[in-house]
């Protein structure tokens, strides 16, 4: 295993595990362009905040079936991964949880997620992938608004529900929502925005359409 600051996959192996260490570490992965880090199961994830050349087909292969999780870098098609191996293996639920504070990356990290286990059953289950994929613009529309920490932040919880048949070809989906800020209709903080639907209607509809729904522009409604 290498050593030096910023060449530990896992932290959990460091031999010193206080608070200090752990975050030396991860400070210089990031600084390495080094986004993913394990502590023992756990993926954590930094927010790169720019497109990274680590989602792409080669990637989703390389993260396939993988036998030993140490022989490929941390990364979140990994999770995926080993999630969809455990399922197919135990004939088991997994869960995949994904948590953090605003604007860490969440909703960008379930899509990754979503998008390997759509890969790793590829050959079965034809557009249904697709469709899972393509459901998020239209919950982000209506879910999604722009606040001070994120500009997509999702204002609603999300539990989504993959099912598969004993072969491992992918079913259905069930997507739950809870919690949506719906105060966010009639008012919202200051630098923030309604729901990216209430612009859409604006951009997206006819003058007439408008003009007899009585939609001026954005501005000239609370
Ligand atoms: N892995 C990533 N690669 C590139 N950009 C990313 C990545 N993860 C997040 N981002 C960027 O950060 C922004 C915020 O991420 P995201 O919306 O996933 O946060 P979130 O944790 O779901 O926030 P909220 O709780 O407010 O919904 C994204 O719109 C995207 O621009």
């Amino acid at each position: 295993m290498s050593s030096g600051v910023g060449m530990v996959d896992n932290l959990a192996t460091l031999s010193t595990l206080d608070e200090h260490s752990l975050v030396e570490e991860l400070r210089a992965r990031y600084s390495r362009g080094i986004i993913y880090t394990y502590i023992g199961d756990i993926l954590i994830a930094f927010n790169p905040y720019a497109p990274l050349p680590i989602y792409d087909s080669a990637h989703l292969f390389k993260y396939t079936d993988v036998k030993i999780q140490s022989d490929v870098p941390p990364h979140i098609f990994a999770i995926a991964d080993r999630a969809y191996q455990n399922m197919r293996r135990t004939s088991t639920s997994q869960c995949c949880i994904v948590s953090g504070e605003s604007g860490a990356g969440k909703t960008e990290s379930t899509k990754f997620l979503v998008q390997q286990i759509a890969h790793l059953c590829n050959y079965s289950s034809g557009n249904l992938q697709e469709k899972i994929l393509q459901v998020n613009p239209l919950l982000e529309a209506f879910g999604n608004a722009v606040t001070v920490m994120n500009n997509n932040s999702s204002r609603f919880g999300k539990y989504i529900e993959l099912k598969f048949d004993p072969e491992g070809n992918l079913l259905g989906v069930h997507i739950f929502e809870y919690l949506l800020e719906s105060t966010r209709v009639l008012s919202h903080g200051e630098g923030e925005s309604n729901f990216h639907m209430f612009y859409y209607m604006f951009a997206g509809l006819y003058e007439k359409q408008l003009k007899d729904n009585l939609l001026n522009s954005p501005d000239d409604h609370r």
